[in-house]
């Protein structure tokens, strides 16, 4: 099969979908990959790299896009790549399709058979493609957040850590995921009071036996999350339901009780964001804004910050598929492996996943089915 790597074009995006090993991988197993020029800078992969382990550089988006059967990238299309989806095209990437309307139209309309990395399902409920990013944004989350909480940065002035004599900020994360949980380590590690609150029993019975004591579980509900929203010097978004837009839990009346120059960061941004307040997606250049007091981060591609890290964990965990993919083709590819064909979203111009379709208002057909009439 031909694959073809474009370079990232979303704010700040330094990731890139395959890394020289995954190159070496694809070209071992007989495959033909073509790297757009530069694609692996920002990553620190550069292009003699590629070349080195076979890959074919292309100086333009456009030739990849229209000579690859299968096109990897990182981030969901923006409008300026909506016009190279065509009909057999294979696209496997982040998709987050729930809040994306116009892209769901676009490969809906196109023909194009799109794989989303973070619907790709074990039969435990895990997300492997979505986990090290969740990782990765996890822990930048608290990071990013204590930053913000520094008063130059608008922030209330709170050290999260606090100091002898001083208590400690205070740290509540909806949603114990693997979001959470990274949020959760890095909190603690740094010293501050940290809550989480799931509506899974089990999963907040699972975080005290590895936290112990040293975290605070709550059950989620509007007045557990009222209480905990209060009190919060940093809020940390992480809600996920696999799939569909995120729900907003965190309602407007909660924020307006948080006090002046606390901080909100909401992973679930790139599912549409769970917090009432978070009325936009904002990036890496123009991360915040402020509402009533709290200053808001809404960064949609967190990890591509921290990309030579993100790359080398995404990669990790993508290149198993595309060598599936391109070894067996889409249709048998997603008969053999349940867990891939979950990730099916838009097949012949048919939304497959369920939870997209509930959000976007399509009626959702069969992946499997779809591509068999497709002859994918
Ligand atoms: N902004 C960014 O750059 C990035 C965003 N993400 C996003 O972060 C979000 C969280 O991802 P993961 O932690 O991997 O998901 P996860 O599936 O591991 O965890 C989600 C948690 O939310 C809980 N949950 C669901 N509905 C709830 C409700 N009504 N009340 C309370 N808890 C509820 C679930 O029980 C689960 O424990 C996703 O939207 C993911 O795409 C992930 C990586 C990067
Ligand atoms: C998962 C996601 O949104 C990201 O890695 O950018
Ligand atoms: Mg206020």
């Amino acid at each position: 099969m031909i694959i073809g790597v474009p370079k990232e074009i979303k704010n700040n995006e330094n990731r890139v979908a395959l890394t020289p090993a995954g190159v070496e991988a694809l070209c071992k197993a007989g495959h033909k990959v073509l790297i757009e020029e530069s694609a692996g800078i920002g990553s620190g992969f550069g292009d003699g790299e590629y070349l080195n382990k076979g890959a074919v550089l292309y100086p333009a988006a456009a030739q990849i896009w229209n000579e690859a059967e299968m096109v990897l990238k990182v981030k969901e299309p923006l409008p300026e790549e909506y016009g190279y989806f065509r009909k057999g095209l294979i696209l496997f990437t982040y998709l987050h399709l729930a809040p994306e309307a116009e892209l769901t139209k676009a490969l809906v309309d196109s023909g194009v058979t799109a794989v989303g990395y973070e619907t790709i399902q074990l039969a435990d409920g895990s997300l492997p493609l979505l986990i090290p990013m969740s990782e990765v944004a996890g822990r930048m989350a608290v990071q990013i957040g204590a930053r913000l909480l520094e008063k130059p940065q608008g922030g209330k002035g709170v050290l999260l850590s606090g100091v002898p004599g001083v208590q400690p900020g205070e740290v509540v994360i909806v949603g114990g995921g693997i979001v959470g949980t990274n949020a959760a380590k890095m909190a603690l590690g740094l010293g501050a009071r940290v809550t989480v609150l799931d509506n899974n029993a089990a999963r907040l019975r699972y975080l005290d036996d590895i936290f112990g004591g040293r975290l605070i579980t709550v059950m989620s509900d509007s007045y557990h999350l009222e209480q905990a929203v209060r009190k919060a010097d940093l809020l940390i978004g992480a809600v996920l339901i696999p799939g569909a837009r995120a729900p907003k839990l965190v309602k407007e009346y909660m924020v307006q009780q948080m006090g002046e120059g606390s901080v909100i960061v909401d992973v679930a941004i790139d599912q549409g964001g769970s917090i009432e307040t978070i009325d936009r997606t904002t990036t890496h250049e123009n991360p915040t804004y402020v509402k009533h007091g709290v200053v808001h981060y809404a960064v949609a591609n967190m990890p591509g910050a921290v990309a030579r890290t993100s790359t080398l964990a995404l990669t990790n965990v993508t290149v198993p598929y595309a060598l599936q993919i391109a070894g067996s083709g889409i249709h048998k590819a997603a008969l053999d492996n349940q867990a891939l064909a979950r990730g099916l979203n838009v097949v012949a111009g048919k939304v497959v996943n369920a939870a997209v379709a509930r959000s976007l208002g399509y009626e959702p057909v069969d992946g499997v089915e779809a591509l068999a009439v497709y002859g994918g």
